[in-house]
């Protein structure tokens, strides 16, 4: 895909995602996090580009959602199914499903989220997803003790290319070789003449070191998985905590981990780590050595009677010896002892091998003096063994460790990105279990058309049976289930409160998500394809002029374009006053069922409306079956072809109810004082003026029917 060919896209974009390792599976799989590692793409962002990206796929033109609430809408099943997902990658991945009025992307979506709903979000699963991340690159690798050598141009700007992590630098010859050797612990020769020289120092002949990119700088692959290492493991445990395909040995996976520090070293080598406290502990050991030795030497000069004749000492004491002299010669064997004891007191603390021992021996020397004190120079070719031995080692352990590692690190990047998309998966399935969630059955254009050609009775634009609204503020179990079928253009009516704009709310819903291809809160929902949804929210107050012509052209738009959108209005009589509305409101309605488009419009002049329009606009009702206590009871399903009593006509009647039983039980109203205001504030009737009440109300009522 061009990228620049995806709307939004310009060329500073389009530069930026091209940096991306391979923009285009990115794009392919909307993998928000790799298109959001694109320098200067934010998250959000990265959102937008793979929303644009699968439209252009789709050839999709857009613009579903065609008004603000149709897109408050969307947000709200959107964060909804964002509220279920733990990563932030699940989060703006989730954002990439839209409602779109394309088949192809639809049944694409359909796909997906027909294979979320199998999966099963357990507890252990949900808690192994907290810890993933999308990988990241490690940040610049610089490997300090090693560089490499040539004598040729061409290929030292090929090295500095390819090996990054390392200096490069030209030699003349052999001994350009040998001073490189001097300054880096380890010196890797690109040209095939070096091969067989000898120089002092790890020089190593690599004229394949192109091909053997790993065995040159192990650190590459390392730092890849050090940086990444708690996201790996997390991702290791999602696969094994879920039914997951895992695209690699999981197991050699976790070993090759756990044998990685943090900063790229090898852990858990006993080796390794004899090497590196035996250095560490060396001056504290050759001090202590020392201590033991003199100590020693000290409780055995002071137990020993020195006895020395008068000649001896002064031939001594001519020749200018000192009492080293006289220790040698008497106390020879209590010296060797306190030596023998420091030189084994060294190796047994500090662990030493063999060949490292017998250096060790060398740090006191056979010739005695006291205080003992040891040879610096010895200590110091002990520490440069002890040193070597380590890198030596270190250096084979990170090439074996990098070998094994580094043919996992696309399947390990997998890896992590399936337990990604997992976590998106599960979000959409925790969000179908909690709403009680199905898939919606379309009926495509061409099954419709073909069961018209049929001449079968037209099955409805859009039928929910048990729909619960989830933007409903009530809790999933606290919701009325509700059934609706929606053919052609209608007007719904009902009394207040009694759920007509959370119809609407509940329509608009289950076709956005239907048109998401994601799953539907209804027991069951079938319902053609549209071009998008035009909600229209119920205004504040009457409109200014201004508002209102703008209103009436947005209709005006609707009514005369090419869209088969759903068109869903809320109490569009509160935009002008009530005798203005009902006419503008037939007009448009008119409009619409010529064009055959589907509509609900709540109003509360259906009779004002289907005098004015010029057909017989079919009306539903949400009914109230009474007032209880001064609280509506309602059947949330709205009755098809059913103009619903208003909440006026409902308190109307029940006054002229309670007002005749007052007319027919004299007594009881007597004994209550008659006349008096009852629980709801209303004046019952009197035992003399029942009657007249009554009447007043039944004139009230009649002007209902
Ligand atoms: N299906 C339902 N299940 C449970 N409660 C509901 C349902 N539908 C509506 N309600 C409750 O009824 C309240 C009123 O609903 P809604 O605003 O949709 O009524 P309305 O008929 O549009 O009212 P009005 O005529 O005043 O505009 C909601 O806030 C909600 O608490």
């Amino acid at each position: 895909m061009e990228l620049e060919a995806i709307p939004g896209v310009g060329a500073k974009t389009a530069a930026s995602l091209a940096e991306l390792e391979d923009p285009e599976r990115a794009l392919r799989e909307g993998d928000v996090a790799a298109l959001a590692s694109a320098p200067g793409v934010t998250p959000g962002r990265a959102a937008r580009i793979a929303r644009a990206a699968i439209r252009a796929t789709h050839d999709d033109p857009g613009g579903f959602l065609g008004t603000d609430r149709a897109r408050e809408i969307y947000r709200e099943v959107c964060a909804l199914l964002q509220a279920r997902a733990v990563t932030d990658y699940a989060a703006s991945r989730l954002e990439t499903f839209y409602p779109s009025a394309r088949r192809s992307r639809i049944e694409e979506a359909r796909e997906m989220a027909s294979d979320a709903l199998e999966r099963e979000p357990t507890e252990a699963v949900l808690a192994a997803l907290s810890d993933v991340e999308p990988v990241t690159e490690p940040g610049d690798v610089r490997v300090r003790e090693r560089c490499l050598a040539t004598t040729d141009a061409e290929r030292y700007s090929a090295a500095r290319e390819a090996f990054r992590e390392l200096s490069v630098e030209v030699v003349e010859d052999a001994r350009g070789l040998a001073e490189l050797a001097r300054g880096y612990a380890t010196v890797v020769a690109l040209d095939e003449k070096f091969a067989g020289v000898d120089v002092e120092g790890d020089v190593r002949v690599r004229p394949d070191a192109f091909d053997e990119p790993v065995e040159i700088v192990p650190e590459r692959p390392l730092a890849f998985f050090s940086r990444n290492r708690d996201r790996l493991r997390a991702a290791v445990a999602v696969h094994r905590q879920s039914d997951l395909d895992a695209p690699c040995d999981l197991d050699a996976l976790a070993s090759g981990l756990d044998r990685l520090d943090a900063d790229g070293a090898v852990a858990g080598d006993d080796e390794l780590d004899r090497l590196e406290d035996a250095l560490d502990d060396l001056d504290d050991a050759v001090a202590a050595a020392e201590d033991l030795a003199s100590a020693r030497l000290k409780d055995a000069i002071a137990e020993q009677d020195v006895t020395i004749e008068g000649s001896d000492l002064l031939s001594l004491v001519e020749r200018g010896a000192g009492a080293d002299s006289l220790l040698s010669r008497e106390l020879a064997d209590e010296y060797d002892d306190a030596v023998t004891a420091a030189r084994e007191h060294l190796v047994e603390t500090l662990n030493l091998d063999d060949a490292e021992g017998e250096v060790a021996a060398r740090a006191f020397p056979d010739e005695p003096t006291f205080p003992v004190s040891h040879e610096a120079d010895v200590v110091a070719r002990l520490r440069e063994d002890l040193q070597s031995a380590m890198d030596r080692r270190a250096g084979e352990r990170k090439r074996e460790l990098a070998n094994d590692l580094a043919d996992m690190r696309e399947d390990a990047e997998t890896l992590v990105r399936r337990a990604l998309e997992l976590d998106v998966e599960l979000a959409i399935a925790r969000f179908a279990a909690d709403y009680d969630c199905t898939m919606a059955d379309f009926l495509w254009d061409d099954e419709e058309q073909a069961a018209n050609a049929r001449g079968a009775d037209a099955a409805p634009d859009v039928a929910i049976t048990g729909g619960r609204s989830p933007l409903l503020d009530e809790p999933p179990e606290r919701i009325d289930p509700v059934d609706y079928e929606i053919a052609g253009v209608r007007l719904l009516s009902g009394v207040n409160s009694g759920g007509k704009t959370s119809t609407l709310d509940l329509v608009a819903a289950v076709v956005v998500l239907a048109h998401m291809g994601l799953p539907v809160p209804a027991d069951s929902v079938s319902l053609r394809r549209f071009d998008g949804v035009h909600y229209h929210a119920k205004t504040q107050g009457t409109l200014d002029a201004g508002a209102f012509e703008s209103t009436v052209r947005g209709f005006a738009d609707l009514a005369t374009g090419a869209d088969g959108g759903l068109v869903l209005v809320d109490e569009l009589e509160s935009i002008t006053e009530p005798g203005a509305s009902a006419k503008i409101i037939a007009g448009i309605l008119e409009a619409l069922a010529e064009r055959d488009a589907t509509g609900v419009f709540v109003s509360h002049l259906a009779d004002e409306i289907r005098e004015t329009a010029g057909y017989d606009v079919p009306v539903d009702g949400i009914e109230a079956t009474g007032l209880v206590d001064g609280e509506l009871q309602v059947e949330r399903s709205p009755v098809p072809e059913h103009l619903a009593r208003s909440t006026p006509e409902l308190i109307v009647e029940k006054l002229a109810d309670e007002a005749a039983d007052g007319a027919r039980e004299p007594d009881a109203n007597a004994d209550s004082g008659g006349g008096t205001s009852d629980a709801s504030g209303t004046t019952g009737a009197s035992a003399d003026g029942g009657a007249d009440a009554t009447d007043f109300y039944e004139r009230l009522l009649a002007k209902f029917e």
